[in-house]
């Protein structure tokens, strides 16, 4: 279970979240969604220690993460998979899901056997092993940085705006291949512009506005939700207490 607590922060002393609280279950895809600037991805560096909360707790499995530095954090099995892309261009696939391995100490067998893991859930990635992933489109350089993150069996995945800049063909892989992290037992918690596509996908949906949560609920409540639309277009509702 991920729960946020009325956590403030932001960039150099100015607040962008404002008291931001989320639950999320053990096992579940929680999809934040929000307009513009509203904080969803300033929320997800918070958890993975990129920034540091000014206020407030952030606790995963009962484990306390709130200062603990970002490679603490994933060794705790917290890994993010950020918006911009973090391949190396001239390696081969292989190389940069094997990369995901680096900071843990196990044995490097234990690391092969991994990647022959993952290699057998995404299609691509044992298809494509050595290819230099510079060569790959935009959304098979998204699954290679899924199968990355998953090297070290985390307990629990961050996605930033997965589908960003993708057509709709590419964006139905990450669908299917953020279903498939999940079945095996990942919980997921995600950012999402396309609305319809975290709605899709999520168990649970938050929407945040001005740096706080605004709604929240299944995935058909606040697809069905009257102020969602309003939320989007500039009427949003008081941030809830
Ligand atoms: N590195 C940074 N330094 C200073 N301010 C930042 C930085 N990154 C983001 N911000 C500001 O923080 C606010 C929230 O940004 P954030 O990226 O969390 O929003 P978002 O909801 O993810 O929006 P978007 O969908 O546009 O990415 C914005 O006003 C943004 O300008």
């Amino acid at each position: 279970m991920i729960s946020l607590s009325d956590v403030y922060g932001g960039y150099g002393g100015l607040d962008i979240l404002s008291g931001f609280g989320i639950q999320v279950e053990k096992g579940s895809i929680n999809c934040i969604v929000g307009p513009n600037g509203a904080g969803k991805s300033t929320v997800l560096k918070t958890l993975s220690g990129v920034l540091r909360p000014r206020r407030g707790s952030i606790v995963v499995d009962g484990i306390d993460l709130t200062g603990m530095s970002p490679t603490e954090i994933i060794r705790t099995g917290v890994v993010q998979v950020p918006q911009r892309h973090g391949l190396f261009a001239t390696l081969t696939v292989r190389q940069n899901v094997m990369m995901g391995g680096y900071v843990d100490r196990r044995a490097a067998g234990r690391l092969r056997a991994r990647y022959e893991e993952l290699a057998g859930m995404f299609p691509l990635i044992a298809k494509r092993s050595a290819e230099r992933a510079g060569s790959l489109s935009g959304g098979q350089r998204r699954i290679v940085e899924f199968a990355r993150a998953m090297m070290l069996d985390p307990k629990v995945i961050l996605l930033d705006e997965p589908t960003l800049g993708l057509d709709p063909q590419s964006r139905a892989v990450i669908h299917e291949s953020t279903r498939a992290m999940n079945a095996m037992g990942t919980t997921i918690l995600m950012v999402e512009q396309n609305v319809r596509f975290g709605l899709s996908l999520a168990d649970r949906v938050t929407v945040m506005s001005a740096g706080a949560v605004v709604l929240e609920g299944t995935a058909s409540e606040i697809a069905d939700h009257p102020d969602l639309m309003g939320l989007f277009f500039g009427h949003a509702p008081e941030p809830r207490e």
